[in-house]
């Protein structure tokens, strides 16, 4: 089936006639109490890669039940070699495995679908144990921070993704169509996520500010739009209830950030906010502190018992794992009250998913395929929402999921933007992407721009190397030797560079996970757990791990392959350098296929006062790139409110491409 195909299904959404079942609205005003908490037991399993992601171009995609161990650290050549994985790799060893990564048809096939490959409803193809059977067996948290363990090894093909069934034929097919019940299109998806742990320890667990923490004061600040409310210094100010103050208190904030300065009074005074501030400076607590004051404040509709939950709040974000990061810091501040949060994604089970959603929902936190799915299945109703914030917003409302959120403020029960309150955060946000974001915002929002918005943190120190690409698998293994055992995050362009990789590092001696969009969900949890918790020291990805993932102690970002774009470029070494820390990026720079990114990249190094090598001056100088121009993101404040300086004519991101030439940032990647 092809891409027309594919747009079709997902065009005609299982939305049927919207019939929500209306119930006494019973509204608690003040809603803070101690739900007591079940204390579990949980423990850590490591492991390296299984066996299917690390071959399953090679074995086909239908019927993966592969039952590789998931325990135990990164030496699985057992598996690799299992898989005839370790023979191939030592062909390209020579020279093959650059040239398969680069004929890598599929790879570079969806790269340049980009949209369609994106933005769908397509799950399924997991062939996992009964849910309840896995779940006896699981009991997976490793004490890490946010993370999740593991479960068994599953067939999963994620969401959005290609799936090709048993009989060899691909299909693409919605949850809402039926994949979840598994009837035509493939093996079902079973995953159900290892619950968090439920101790207050565990809960508020955080890391420390960094040494930079209070430079975050000298950041210059600019909001734009009318009557827009003083920005408040302190947690005091916001008058927050008790029990909010508590968890701000037991989260370990004592400050706020910029970006909390400005939103935090703007939201409360119930104004629609575009915000974009640095990677890593608190724009999560600066969304969710003053939605749960509000919620507090005007109390919440009692939803426990209803058949159909009509959140408050909705939350949309680009990828699983980042979702699930803003649940848990939702969680985290909603401790001890009656707002319950709850999230869904894709690559877990539907059931579940609704499960939980029918517990109560208060705070729903979503990917955008799994939000639509459960929506068309009527599990929750829109009308009670008062708050819809859109986080990685540039990304949401790119051509990727931009359609998707159409869709959502156009079914049926969405109020209004009039009527709701919607909020936009990230740290980079084309302008062009601004003006499209006017459909969702009210028509005086606010935009507040932090510092060297679009820019990189300037506690991250930028290092950019020329290594053409026959040389770069050395170069890297040189650099995580000198690192030791530093926490890296090694980011490439394909989901297939990803295993050969992290193979190759393997074989190196050097623990290494990785994630990416053709992993199972487990795995990707689970990866994810063995990086933050120190067991694999250095996690390669693609770019599905650029936004948004808050990860403690990642002192290195190596950018194996540059990005496409340099928003990309600066969301992925925002990975480090958090919160006042400090921390290194490294990049290979070739000038076989980066050259396009030398301009862009100049202007970042030095806006973010890092040295700029001479030679990369050289390249960007005599490279001509279409409408790019130094000057346009030479305002101090790099991202500016488009209503500020928008005449009609065609604008640049900060790659220097106007979005509709734009190459799309996330290649091959399926995010949700
Ligand atoms: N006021 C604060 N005091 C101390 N720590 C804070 C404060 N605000 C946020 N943090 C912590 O800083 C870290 C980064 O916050 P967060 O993930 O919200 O950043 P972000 O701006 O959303 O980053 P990104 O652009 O990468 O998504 C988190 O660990 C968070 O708990």
């Amino acid at each position: 089936m092809g891409d027309e195909d594919w747009e079709a299904e997902i065009i005609k959404p299982h939305m049927p006639s919207y019939v929500p079942v209306f119930e006494k609205v019973v509204t608690l005003k003040v809603c803070e109490m101690n739900d007591g908490p079940s204390r579990r037991d949980h423990f850590m399993r490591g492991g390296f890669l299984s066996g299917r992601s690390m071959g399953n171009r090679d074995a086909g995609e239908s019927n993966k039940r592969e039952n590789t161990s998931t325990m135990g650290g990164f030496g699985v050549g057992k598996s690799f070699g299992n898989r005839g994985f370790s023979n191939k790799f030592e062909e390209g060893d020579s020279s093959g495995f650059w040239r398969e990564s680069n004929n890598d048809c599929e790879d570079n096939q969806t790269r340049n679908r980009g949209f369609s490959k994106r933005g769908g409803f397509q799950d399924g193809n997991d062939s996992e144990a009964s849910g309840s059977s896995r779940r006896g067996g699981r009991g997976s948290f490793r004490g890490c921070r946010g993370g999740f363990g593991l479960g068994n090894p599953s067939g999963y093909k994620g969401l959005n993704e290609e799936v090709i069934t048993s009989s060899g034929k691909n299909s693409w097919k919605s949850e809402a169509e039926g994949g979840e019940s598994g009837d035509t299109q493939g093996p079902k998806v079973t995953y159900i996520p290892p619950p968090p742990p439920e101790d207050e320890d565990s809960i508020f667990a955080h890391y420390q500010t960094g040494i930079n923490f209070d430079k975050y004061d000298t950041i210059l600040v600019e909001v734009s739009g009318h009557d827009a409310p003083p920005a408040i210094l302190t947690f005091e100010e916001a008058n927050l209830c008790q029990t909010l103050n508590n968890n701000i208190a037991k989260a370990g904030y004592t400050k706020l950030t910029p970006v909390q300065k400005y939103s935090i009074p703007i939201i409360l005074a119930g104004r629609d906010l575009m915000a974009c501030a640095q990677t890593g400076s608190g724009k999560t607590a600066a969304f969710l502190l003053p939605i749960l004051a509000h919620m507090m404040h005007d109390g919440i509709t009692a939803s426990r018992f209803k058949e159909l939950q009509e959140p408050e709040c909705i939350i949309v974000a680009p990828t699983r794992e980042l979702i699930n990061q803003i649940y848990l810091e939702a969680r985290k501040f909603s401790f001890g009250t009656c707002v319950r949060a709850v999230v869904i994604y894709g690559g877990t089970q539907l059931g579940y998913s609704i499960r939980q959603i029918v517990q109560g929902c208060n705070i729903l936190c979503a990917t955008p395929g799994r939000l639509m799915d459960i929506i068309g299945k009527e599990k929750i109703g829109l009308r009670q929402v008062k708050y819809l914030v859109l986080d990685e917003a540039d990304r949401m409302l790119d051509m990727g999921f931009g359609p998707e959120m159409k869709k959502l403020i156009s079914c049926p029960g969405m109020p209004s933007k009039e009527q709701r309150q919607t909020l936009m955060f990230s740290a980079t946000f084309p302008e062009e992407i601004q003006r499209l974001a006017g459909e969702f915002l009210k028509s005086n929002y606010l935009f507040v721009a932090v510092g060297q918005v679009g820019g990189a943190c300037r506690d991250v120190q930028q290092t950019i190397l020329q290594v053409g690409q026959y040389s770069k698998r050395e170069k890297l293994v040189e650099i995580l030797r000198s690192i030791g055992d530093e926490r890296t995050m090694v980011f490439v362009e394909t989901k297939k560079k990803a295993d050969f990789i992290a193979t190759f590092l393997c074989q190196e001696k050097i623990s290494t996970t990785s994630i990416h969009g053709d992993r199972e969900q487990r795995e990707r949890e689970q990866a994810l757990g063995d990086f933050r918790c120190g067991k694999c020291p250095v996690l390669v990805a693609t770019s599905v791990a650029a936004r948004g993932l808050d990860i403690e102690n990642v002192q290195h970002v190596i950018n194996f392959d540059l990005p496409s774009t340099i928003d990309e470029y600066v969301h992925r070494i925002g990975r480090t350098g958090r919160c006042g820390n400090t921390g290194r990026a490294i990049s290979f720079f070739d000038p076989e296929s980066d050259n396009h990114l030398a301009q862009p990249l100049v202007k970042v190094l030095s806006d973010a006062q890092q040295d700029v090598p001479a030679w990369l001056e050289e390249i960007a100088f005599s490279t001509y790139v279409p409408g790019f121009s130094g000057s346009s993101r030479g305002n101090v404040f790099a991202s500016v409110d488009t209503r500020k300086n928008y005449q009609g004519k065609s604008t640049l991101n900060t790659a220097g491409f106007s979005s509709s030439q734009a190459p799309n940032p996330v290649d091959d990647e399926s995010w949700d």
